[in-house]
C-alpha cells in the first residue's frame, strides 16, 4: 500500500501532465504484478468493489468519526475519503502506524471477501493499521472511483510511454483484458505476446474530424457525406457476441437492445445513431427519414428500456464507415475501398435497423456549398468531408475528415428571467430565459442559454439583471423587458416543453444588443418558420 499511497500523493499535488505520466509511468514499472494491474484498474476506474462503495465508508464514518468534527468539515474537505482519511482517530495517541506490509491486492481482496455485510468492518480494521495517506488510499480503492483527475486515457497514455509500446494497441485490447492485467504487462515487458481482440467483441478508437474552417477542398480529393445529428456508435460482432459502443467506449448495448440484437454479421462498422421519424418527404432525399435529435433524446441516458420506449422511439443506425468486414480487419485500405466493402455489408443487415449513410451527390465545391445551406432535415447538422485515399486512422488526424456544420440561426430575443449559475459562476446570473413575441403582444420563452458570451459580458449583464430585477423567486429573477439578446442556435423544433411551442438546440448567446428596441425583437412566427 505504501508505493500507492506515496503515488496518489504525489499526483494529488501535480497539475502537470507530464509530471503526472512520469509518476505513474514510474510506479507501473518498478511495481510487481499483480499490484500494478490493481493500481492501473483502479487508476483507470475499471476497479469494482461492489459491496464496499460510500454506503460502507459513510456506515465508518459515522460510527467511528466525532459527529461535531465530521458536520464541521463538510465544507472543508473534498470528498468523503479525504474526511475520513484526515478525521480517522489514532488508537490510543499512538505514533501513526504505516502497516508497509499490506499490498493493495491484498487489500483489495479482504474487501472484496468481506461483501456488503463485513465490508465495514474489514474496511475499519484496515484503516487502524495505515497512516493518512494509506487511509486516503484505501479509501479511494473502495469507493472505486479516485476522482485525482486522471482519466483512464492518461493512465493509458503513462504505461505506454513507461514501456514503449502504442497506446492505441493498448485500447485495441484493453476492453478484453481484465484486472490485474499481467498479459498486459508481459506484452510491455516483452516477455509475452501482444494481447489480441480476437475472442471478444473490443471496442477500437473511433476516426475523428476537424472542423473545416475557411479551407476549400476539391471532391477529387474528398469525398461529401451527411452530418447526421445522432450519436455516435461502433458495432462489433464476433465470435457470436454483440456490442454497442459509445464515443467513450463505453457498452451501450444495454440501452439500445433492438440494434445489437438485430446485428448478426460479424465485423466492425462506424455509424450514427438515430431514431426513426414520421417524415417521409426527406426519405427520397437522404435515405430513411430520421427525426430531430429530441427524439434521441428520450432514449439517452436509461440502462433498461421498456417496450413501450423502443416502439415509440424505434432506433436505427445510418452506418458510414467499416473497420472489420468479418475477421479481416479493413482499416488499413483507403476510404473509396472502404466505403464498397459497407455497399456490400449492409444489405445483409436487418432493414428497419441499418441504413447505408448516402454520399451526397455535387460537381463542386461551390454546389457542395449551396446543398449544404439548404439542407432541411432536421437530423441533419452540415456535410463531413472524408479524404478517398485515406486510411481508417484513430484520433483526430489533419486534413483526413472535416466536418462541415451548417451555419447557426439566429434570433433576436428579450432577456426574461436570469438564474444563478453553479460553480465558479455562483455568484453571478449567469443563466438567462429569453422570449420572442407572440401575436397576442405576450412575450413567450423560447429557450435558455448560459454560454457564448466573455467574462466581461457576463459582468455587464449580471449588473443589468440586479438593476432591472421586477421580482425575485428564490434563485431567479425577472427582469424588466428590456433587454435583446442576439441568440445562436443549430435548430429549433417542435416542444410541448415551452408555452411557445419551440424549442431550440444549443442556443448560446451571440450578441448584446443594446442597440435594439425590445418592441423589434423576433416574433415567435418567425420561428417557428425555421423549425425543421
Ligand atoms: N457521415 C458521418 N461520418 C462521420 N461522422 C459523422 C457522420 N455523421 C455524423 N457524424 C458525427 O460527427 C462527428 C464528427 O466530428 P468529430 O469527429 O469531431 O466528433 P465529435 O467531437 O463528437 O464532434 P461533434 O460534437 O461536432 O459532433 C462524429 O462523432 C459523429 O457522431
Amino acid at each position: 500500500m505504501r508505493a500507492f499511497s506515496q503515488l496518489l500523493d504525489d499526483l494529488v499535488y501535480t497539475r502537470s501532465r507530464n509530471t503526472k505520466l512520469r509518476l505513474i509511468g514510474d510506479y507501473l514499472k518498478t511495481t510487481p504484478d499483480p499490484d500494478r494491474g490493481i493500481a492501473l484498474a483502479a487508476l483507470t476506474g475499471s476497479l469494482s468493489i461492489p459491496a464496499v462503495k460510500g454506503a460502507a465508508i459513510r456506515a465508518i464514518a459515522e460510527e467511528r468519526l466525532d459527529p461535531v468534527l465530521l458536520y464541521m468539515s463538510r465544507d472543508y474537505v473534498g470528498d468523503m475519503a479525504e474526511t475520513v482519511s484526515l478525521l480517522w482517530p489514532t488508537p490510543g495517541g499512538e505514533p501513526e502506524l504505516d502497516d508497509g506490509t499490506l499490498s493493495i491486492t491484498e487489500a483489495v481482496q479482504r474487501l472484496v471477501d468481506a461483501g456488503r455485510l463485513n465490508g465495514p468492518r474489514v474496511l475499519a480494521e484496515m484503516l487502524d493499521h495505515l497512516d493518512a495517506s494509506g487511509r486516503f488510499a484505501l479509501l479511494k480503492l473502495a469507493t472505486g472511483n479516485l476522482r485525482i483527475g486522471i482519466s483512464a486515457r492518461l493512465a493509458k497514455q503513462a504505461l505506454a510511454d513507461a514501456f514503449q509500446i502504442d497506446v492505441d494497441a493498448v485500447e485495441e485490447v484493453w476492453h478484453g483484458l481484465s484486472p490485474p492485467y499481467e498479459e498486459l504487462f508481459a506484452w510491455a515487458e516483452g516477455r509475452g505476446p501482444q494481447p489480441t481482440a480476437r475472442d471478444v467483441p473490443v471496442f477500437r478508437p473511433f476516426m475523428l474530424a476537424h472542423p473545416l474552417e475557411e479551407t476549400e477542398v476539391s471532391l477529387d480529393d474528398y469525398a461529401a457525406e451527411w452530418k447526421w445529428d445522432g450519436i455516435r456508435v461502433q458495432l462489433v460482432r464476433t465470435a457470436g457476441q454483440t456490442r454497442l459502443y459509445s464515443r467513450t467506449g463505453d457498452d451501450v448495448s444495454g440501452s439500445f437492445p433492438e440494434i445489437a440484437v438485430a446485428f448478426e454479421a460479424e465485423g466492425v462498422l462506424d455509424g450514427e445513431l438515430l431514431v426513426r421519424g414520421s417524415d417521409q418527404g426527406s426519405a427520397d432525399l437522404h435515405g430513411g427519414a430520421a427525426a430531430s435529435f429530441n427524439a434521441l433524446q428520450q432514449r439517452l441516458g436509461r440502462k433498461v428500456v421498456s417496450a413501450k420506449m423502443q416502439s415509440q422511439y424505434p432506433a436505427f443506425v445510418r452506418l458510414y464507415d467499416i473497420l472489420f468486414d468479418g475477421p479481416e480487419d479493413v482499416r488499413g485500405l483507403p476510404w473509396t475501398a472502404r466505403r464498397k466493402r459497407l455497399e456490400v455489408f449492409v444489405p445483409k443487415l436487418h432493414p428497419d435497423r441499418f441504413d447505408l449513410s448516402q454520399l451526397i451527390d455535387a460537381s463542386d465545391f461551390a454546389e457542395l456549398s449551396d446543398i449544404r445551406a439548404g439542407a432541411r432535415d432536421a437530423a441533419i447538422e452540415g456535410v463531413m468531408l472524408k479524404r478517398r485515399d485515406s486510411a481508417y486512422v484513430p484520433g483526430r488526424r489533419a486534413g483526413l475528415w472535416y466536418k462541415w456544420k451548417r451555419d447557426p440561426l439566429i434570433a433576436d430575443c428579450v432577456l426574461m428571467y436570469a438564474q444563478r449559475g453553479s460553480g465558479k459562476r455562483s455568484s453571478y446570473y449567469s443563466d438567462y430565459t429569453f422570449g420572442c413575441w407572440a401575436e397576442d403582444g405576450q412575450l413567450l420563452p423560447v429557450g435558455k442559454a448560459y454560454f457564448g458570451f466573455t467574462d466581461e459580458e457576463l459582468k455587464w449583464l449580471d449588473r443589468w439583471v440586479r438593476n432591472h430585477t421586477v421580482e425575485r423567486f428564490r434563485p431567479v429573477r425577472e427582469v424588466e423587458k428590456k433587454l435583446v439578446l442576439e441568440v445562436a442556435f443549430d435548430s429549433i423544433h417542435s416542444s410541448t416543453r415551452h408555452k411557445s411551442g419551440l424549442a431550440m438546440r444549443f442556443p448560446r448567446i451571440s450578441r448584446i444588443r443594446i442597440d435594439k428596441p425590445a418592441a423589434e425583437a423576433d416574433r415567435v412566427a418567425t420561428l417557428k418558420s425555421m423549425v425543421t
